[in-house]
């Protein structure tokens, strides 16, 4: 595990990450020079031995110039068109700087779903490593075309977390528009931090949600991202595209993140960081005791109440009696059916309605604790 900075340029695999605010000119079009430049830095790592995901956004904004938009759209139809225009005119301009320099690159698009759904994450996990095991430096981006305004991330920060964790990553590198984290938005007097070790170091320092004018998100997602990183094993540096090379070769530039957890299955930490719920289960005390000091599967008899409207393997939470959400799990029955379960012993339900509905609502595999009932 890389534990300090220094370390960096002896990671085996790791995750950069760049921004629409670092890719784009102050006309909001792509910046093809900034683009370029990145490349040299990554070809560069990646002659030296190190593996390189790209995570990058900058699809919406390629797409602008083409469609004679002049700013990021605000609807979600015409932003999705924006990024399928833009999408193929990113990677071309990615093909073609990596190409002087030897290296191919696969396009991978993935939804926030293709991290949770057990087939998907593992078809994604099973690609990416054959990318890279064949020499090539995959190329990520939100599949925008097709993620609906409940699913999508929206940002690139945190499905750059979850790659990380997916390809098993020895550091994420995010590169934005300004040169580290300071302890307020970047303006006179904010002073940067230079490490940060845990949530403690970070009291008191004030992030904003809003981005530049074509990135999302701003320094919230990033900090986001960064606690999902870290707190499954992965260190963070956070810095400027200008810095980049810097980074990659652990000179103090940015702010560093050290690891804080361990690896977590993939689909728990997007259920614990990154899952919108579809809805609402209130459990009895029995219930709220059993699944949180006993770990054991959520059962139809501990369920009170059953609010919202859901599918089979949708996120939702688990709340108390007293409205305090507990953990989160993915529910195994529909939001049509469970109503009528509620209360039942898994024995009447089997005997009564037949084989499978002896299942749990939320089985202890699908289900990560929030945090503790008052
Ligand atoms: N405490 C902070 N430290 C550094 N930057 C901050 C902070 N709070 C807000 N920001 C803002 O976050 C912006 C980066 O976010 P964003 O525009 O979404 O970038 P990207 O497109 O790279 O994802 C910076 O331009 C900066 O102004
Ligand atoms: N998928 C989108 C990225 C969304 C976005 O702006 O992300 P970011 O710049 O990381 O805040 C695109 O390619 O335009």
């Amino acid at each position: 595990m890389i534990r300090e900075r220094s370390a960096l340029p002896d990671a085996r695999r790791v995750v950069v990450k760049i921004g629409s605010s670092s890719l784009t000119g102050g006309d909001g079009r792509l910046d093809v020079a900034a683009l370029r430049a990145l490349v040299d830095v990554l070809a560069a790592r990646r002659a030296a031995g190190t593996e390189v995901v790209l995570v990058t956004s900058g699809a919406i904004a390629a797409g602008l110039a083409p469609l004679g938009l002049t700013s990021r759209p605000r609807d979600l139809a015409t932003a999705q068109a924006a990024a399928s225009v833009g999408q193929g005119l990113l990677v071309a301009r990615y093909t073609e700087a990596f190409a002087t320099h030897g290296l191919r690159v696969g396009q991978v698009l993935l939804t926030a779903e293709d991290t949770i759904r057990r087939g998907h994450y593992r078809n994604a996990q099973r690609a990416l490593d054959r990318l890279l095991g064949l020499g090539v430096v995959p190329v990520v981006n939100e599949n925008d075309t097709v993620a609906t305004e409940e699913i999508r991330f929206g940002d690139n920060d945190r499905l750059a977390a979850l790659v990380s964790h997916l390809v098993r990553a020895d550091a994420m590198v995010l590169l934005t528009d300004v040169d580290a984290l300071y302890d307020g938005p970047p303006s006179r007097g904010a002073r940067r931090i230079d490490e940060v070790h845990g949530p403690g170091d970070l009291e008191g320092v004030v992030v904003t949600g809003r981005g530049s004018a074509v990135g999302t998100g701003g320094m919230v997602t990033k900090l986001a991202s960064v606690a999902i990183a870290t707190g499954s094993g992965v260190p963070v540096v956070l810095t400027s595209a200008a810095q980049a090379e810097a980074a990659l070769a652990g000179a103090p530039v940015g702010t560093w993140f050290s690891a804080t957890g361990r690896r977590v299955p993939t689909r728990m930490l997007w259920l614990a960081h990154a899952a919108r719920t579809r809805g609402r289960l209130v459990l009895d005390d029995g219930a709220v005791q059993a699944v949180v000091v006993r770990r054991t599967s959520l059962l139809p008899a501990g369920v009170t109440e059953v609010h919202g409207s859901f599918e089979a393997g949708d996120p939702v939470e688990l709340a108390s009696a007293a409205g305090d959400v507990v953990g989160r799990g993915l529910v195994a029955y529909g939001s049509d059916e469970l109503p009528g379960l509620l209360g039942r012993s898994t024995r009447e339900l089997l005997a009564e309605r037949g084989v499978g509905y002896d299942r749990e609502v939320v089985h202890r595999d699908d289900l990560v604790l929030v945090n503790a009932p008052r």
